[in-house]
């Protein structure tokens, strides 16, 4: 996958969560977690095209997702509210990420559009900004942009960099999509895992407490993940449908999806430690 920076073109990687514990609720209803997130050189790709008379349009259909609900057009709209900015901008989204795939693919696009403009459009706002109005669109937004592997708790909004080792990871996406809120609430998700602390992450138990509410309800996902164990530990990401097993190098990763049962969509991607736009904010 072409995962080069350009002047008119952008990357919006994906992401897996390594693992993700639900630990409270917040008032509002919202879920307290706790998750490491890592990017991957695998995802979408957006192309803009500078306007000088301030309007905000995509130019591509994205079957479901009318343009004033996209969160691309969203992210490039509150960037103008914010700033005062009075250019504008046609985004094209060149679309490889599955909706509803755990995969952050519209946050991800919605942290390009606001990393990219805020260079194009000359803006120079400081990267807790671009995260505090990135939350404001999705708990996924600002990861994404604040760039690097990360443990994450709030709702994913307080960000600490972590270190992790070199590895390849082989993805299967189920022929479902499932819907955040869904999970999220669902009377059977245990919301009470106890915190850890980041200095405890190579000891403590991990898993994803999302997990066995998806399998319950989407089959499909469970039976992706009892094949996907046969090469090790395989886990569910976000709130699914995709399931991971992560590889020591990228041979063997090619070799464990090549046995792929033909029906199911599924690719490698090597994990990154840092965003491809990681530059653009300070
Ligand atoms: C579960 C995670 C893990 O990374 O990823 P995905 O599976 O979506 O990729 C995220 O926390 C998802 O973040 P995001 O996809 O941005 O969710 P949002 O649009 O903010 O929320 C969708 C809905 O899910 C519920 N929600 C979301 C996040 C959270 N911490 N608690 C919640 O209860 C809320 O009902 C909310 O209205
Ligand atoms: N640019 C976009 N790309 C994908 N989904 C978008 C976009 N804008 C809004 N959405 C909405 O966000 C929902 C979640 O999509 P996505 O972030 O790709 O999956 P997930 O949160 O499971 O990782 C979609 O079902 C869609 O309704």
């Amino acid at each position: 996958m072409d995962f080069t920076v350009n002047a008119k073109s952008y990357p919006a990687p994906a992401k897996l969560n390594l693992f993700l514990h639900v630990v409270g609720r917040r008032p509002d209803g919202y879920h307290l977690l706790q998750s490491v997130f890592r990017f991957l050189d695998y995802g979408d790709r957006l192309h803009f095209k500078l306007r000088q008379d301030g309007r905000v349009t995509r130019t591509t259909d994205l079957p479901g997702v009318p343009q004033e609900k996209d969160l691309v057009v969203r992210a490039a709209r509150l960037l103008q509210e914010a700033t005062g900015c009075t250019l504008g901008v046609d985004i094209a989204v060149e679309k490889h990420l599955p909706m509803g795939g755990g995969l952050g693919g519209g946050s991800s696009d919605a942290a390009t559009v606001l990393l990219a403009l805020n260079r194009l459009w000359h803006l120079a706002l400081p990267r807790v900004e671009l995260q505090r109005l990135g939350l404001q669109l999705g708990a996924d937004v600002p990861v994404f942009v604040f760039g690097e592997s990360a443990f994450a708790e709030g709702v994913g909004e307080l960000l600490q960099p972590v270190s992790l080792p070199p590895a390849w990871y082989v993805v299967i996406v189920p022929a479902v999509a499932v819907a955040t809120a869904e999970i999220f609430a669902a009377p059977e998700l245990t919301r009470d895992t106890t915190s850890i602390k980041m200095c405890d992450l190579s000891t403590a138990q991990l898993r994803n407490d999302l997990q066995a509410v998806v399998c319950a309800r989407y089959p499909e996902v469970a039976t992706c993940l009892n094949w996907l164990e046969q090469f090790g530990n395989a886990r569910m990401t976000g709130s699914g449908a995709c399931v991971f097993a992560e590889f020591a190098t990228q041979h063997e990763a090619h070799q464990a999806l090549a046995r792929k049962p033909a029906k199911w969509q599924g690719f490698v991607a090597q994990g990154l430690d840092r965003h491809p736009l990681r530059d653009y904010a300070d």
